[in-house]
């Protein structure tokens, strides 16, 4: 923690996921991280401690790569002891209709405007879930506070998330901690746009890499000082080349 002035921002996304390994949508679906991306999360947290950025306090949201991921990473940083608070609105953008379908035979199915127009328009959501879909997660304990989505896009990730981060995660950050947010591809891209100012339109081209810590430095404003910087830059490169390329032939 410093002494003075605020604190530190560390964004983590989950390690690889099973369906992230079979190219799968996921959204809301509750999968496991893959030895890889369990890997990929201990290196996150030895990252943290080679450059001495160690959380004081960690937000996951309630999905368990998520959850898991930081576990690791913090395991490996020796900061396993902090506080943890787990929420909803960090879950990753609910894919609808698509959760649980293959990335490449939707992309062969719709073409590929449609394809990336669902992955990655900021206010065009995939058709919703079915009820009874074996995807949905209605009825599912942990949401039992408030209703779950049936899509979401981009901006409807971003309407949950900045008003958490308003007034949540940011006073935590103004107290001078440093905050670990393990979380997804998708709600991360949502604070990544509100916190760097990028348009609707430019944000179709920002890719997270999984399990590559990056960090945040703030002004007295709470005003980023230079863009996200990953921990890890030529390992994030590849890592975001990856995902972009996800559906692709
Ligand atoms: O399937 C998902 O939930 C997300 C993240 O894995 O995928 P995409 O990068 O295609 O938005």
């Amino acid at each position: 923690m410093s002494a003075m002035g605020n604190g530190t921002l560390v964004l983590l996304r989950h390690g690889e996921s099973e369906w992230n390994a079979l190219n799968l949508f996921t959204g809301w679906v509750d999968v496991q991280l893959t030895e890889k991306g369990m890997a990929e999360g201990r290196r996150a947290g030895e990252l943290l401690a080679e450059h001495d950025v160690l959380p004081d306090v960690v937000y996951t949201s309630l999905l368990r790569r998520a959850i898991n991921t930081a576990a690791l990473a913090l395991d490996a940083a020796d900061r396993h002891w902090i506080p943890v608070v787990r929420d909803r609105r960090l879950n990753e953008r609910h894919y609808g209709a698509l959760q649980g379908k293959d990335k490449a035979q939707i992309r062969d199915e719709y073409g590929d405007e449609q394809f990336m127009l669902w992955r990655r328009s900021y206010d065009i959501p995939p058709p919703p879930i079915a009820p009874g879909d074996p995807y949905d997660q209605e009825g599912d304990p942990r949401y039992a506070a408030g209703s779950v989505p049936r899509t979401e896009c981009l901006q409807d990730v971003v309407s949950r998330m900045v008003p958490y981060w308003e007034t949540t995660i940011s006073r935590e950050l103004r107290a001078g901690k440093t905050v670990l947010i393990a979380a997804h591809g998708n709600s991360l891209r949502a604070l990544v746009k509100h916190l760097d100012g990028i348009s609707d339109a430019a944000i179709a081209g920002l890719n997270i890499p999984t399990g590559v810590p990056a960090i945040y430095r703030f002004d007295e404003e709470l005003r980023p000082l230079g863009t996200l910087a990953y921990l890890d830059p030529e390992a994030a490169a590849a890592g975001a080349a990856a995902v972009a390329g996800q559906g692709g032939k």
